[in-house]
C-alpha cells in the first residue's frame, strides 16, 4: 500500500482523483492539500463527498511531504508544479503533474505558448510524457510524469497510428476539437458563464491554444520529422466530454476496413482504447466517467482524406484517470486497477 497526496484539492481534477482513488486498493489518499481552503472539510465544498472523507484539507508543507506520502498528484493550474517539483526531485516521491508545466520540452516554446518562464530544463528532461498507450516502458521507470492535456490525449491517440504507419501526410492535419465546460476547471469566468455557454457553441483560443505545440511535438517525435497540425477547440454546452474530428491527407490507397484493421492491431493490447467497426463513431456519452478513448475511422474516397473521430471524458482519460493509469504502471500494478468501471449512461 502506498500513500498519496493531492495538491489543488478543491479543483475538478482533484475531485475526480478522489473519486477514482476511493476504489484503489494499493493507494491510500492520505492528504488533500488546499491553497485556498485548508482547514475546511472537502465535503463542505463538495457535499457529494460527505461520509467519504472526514479529515480537513491541509496547507502545503513541501519539506515534510516525503516523510508522509509516496505519491503526489499536482492538480494545479499551469505555473505551480514547475516551482514545486524541482524542490522534490531529490526525494523518493513519485510526482504526477496534471498541468501543462512539463509537457513542452523546449523552454522557448513554453514561454511562447504559456506566456511565462518554463520549468528548469533538467526537470523537464526528467519528466516522462504520460500517454501509456505510446510510452509505456518509459512510464514504468519514471519518477516524474507529465500527464498529457485533454485535447492532446484524444488527438494523439487518434492520429499516431496513421502517422507512424505513414498512412497520412505530416501536413496539413486538421483537428476540430469540442469540449465540455468542466475542461476550464472550477473557477468561473465570462467564457464559462451559464448565459454565455447555454444554447451556444463557440471557438476559443483560435491559433494560440497551448495544446498546439504539445500535439505537434509528440506527432513529430513519432514521425521523426516535423509534423504541423491546425487545431481549433470549441466550447460546447455540456459538463464533461471531449471529441476531436480530425482530417489527414491520405498518402496511399487504403479502404476503411483496412485502416480499421490497422488501428485494431495497433491498440490490440491497450485496455482503454476501443476502435469502432465500420460506420460506427463515438459520442462523448459513450465513455462518460470512464478511462476509455473511443475512435471511429472513415476513408473519404471523394477527397482522399482519412477522417478520425476520437472521444474521451476530459476529466478521466483526459486528466485523473490517465494519472492513475500512469501510477499503476510506475508501481507494477495492473494498469487497469481502479479504472475498469463501465461508463455512466445516459
Ligand atoms: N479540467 C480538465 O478537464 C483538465 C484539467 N487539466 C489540468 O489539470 C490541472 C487542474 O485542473 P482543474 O482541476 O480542472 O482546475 P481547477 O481550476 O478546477 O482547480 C485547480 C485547483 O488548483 C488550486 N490552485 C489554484 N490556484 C492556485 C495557486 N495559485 N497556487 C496553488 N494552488 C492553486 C485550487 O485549489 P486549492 O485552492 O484547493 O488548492 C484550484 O481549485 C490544470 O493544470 C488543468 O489545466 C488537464 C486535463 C484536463
Ligand atoms: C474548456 C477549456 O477551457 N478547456 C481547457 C482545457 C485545458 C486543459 O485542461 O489542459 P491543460 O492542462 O493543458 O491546461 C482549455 O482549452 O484550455
Amino acid at each position: 500500500m502506498k500513500n498519496a497526496a493531492i495538491i489543488g484539492g478543491t479543483g475538478y481534477g482533484a475531485i475526480e482523483l478522489i473519486r477514482l482513488l476511493h476504489s484503489h486498493k494499493h493507494i491510500q489518499l492520505k492528504k488533500i492539500i488546499s491553497n485556498s481552503q485548508h482547514g475546511e472539510q472537502i465535503s463542505s465544498i463538495y457535499p457529494h463527498l460527505t461520509s467519504f472523507i472526514e479529515e480537513p484539507m491541509e496547507k502545503l508543507e513541501i519539506k515534510s511531504l516525503e516523510k508522509e506520502v509516496d505519491i503526489v498528484f499536482f492538480a494545479t493550474p499551469a505555473g505551480i508544479s514547475k516551482k514545486l517539483i524541482p524542490q522534490l526531485e531529490q526525494s523518493s516521491l513519485q510526482c504526477i503533474d496534471l498541468s501543462g508545466d512539463l509537457r513542452i520540452t523546449s523552454q522557448d516554446q513554453y514561454l511562447e505558448w504559456y506566456g511565462a518562464e518554463a520549468a528548469p530544463q533538467e526537470t523537464i528532461d526528467n519528466a516522462v510524457y504520460g500517454l501509456p498507450e505510446i510510452y509505456k516502458e518509459e512510464i514504468k521507470n519514471a519518477k516524474i510524469i507529465s500527464n498529457p492535456g485533454c485535447f492532446p490525449t484524444s488527438s494523439l491517440l487518434g492520429l499516431i497510428p496513421a502517422i507512424q504507419h505513414k498512412v497520412i501526410e505530416n501536413s496539413p492535419i486538421i483537428i476540430d476539437g469540442k469540449t465540455g465546460i468542466s475542461g476550464a476547471g472550477r473557477t468561473p469566468s465570462a467564457m464559462t458563464h451559464f448565459s454565455e455557454v447555454n444554447d451556444n457553441v463557440k471557438a476559443y483560443k483560435v491559433g494560440k491554444h497551448q495544446h498546439i505545440p504539445e500535439i505537434d511535438q509528440y506527432l513529430s517525435g513519432i514521425a521523426n520529422e516535423s509534423v504541423t497540425s491546425t487545431f481549433t477547440p470549441h466550447l460546447i454546452p455540456m459538463t464533461r466530454g471531449l471529441i476531436c474530428t480530425m482530417y489527414g491527407q491520405l498518402k496511399m490507397t487504403i479502404s476503411t476496413e483496412e485502416i480499421i484493421d490497422l488501428y485494431k492491431s495497433f491498440y490490440q493490447s491497450e485496455p482503454f482504447v476501443r476502435i469502432r467497426n465500420k460506420g460506427e463513431f463515438p459520442a462523448t456519452k459513450d465513455m462518460n466517467g470512464s478511462n476509455y478513448c473511443d475512435i471511429g475511422l472513415h476513408v473519404d474516397e471523394r477527397t482522399n482524406q482519412l477522417i478520425i473521430i476520437s472521444a474521451i471524458d476530459n476529466l478521466v482519460k483526459g486528466a485523473a484517470g490517465q494519472a492513475i493509469q500512469n501510477v499503476n504502471l510506475m508501481n507494477g500494478w495492473d494498469e487497469e486497477h481502479g479504472l475498469n468501471n463501465v461508463p455512466v449512461y445516459p
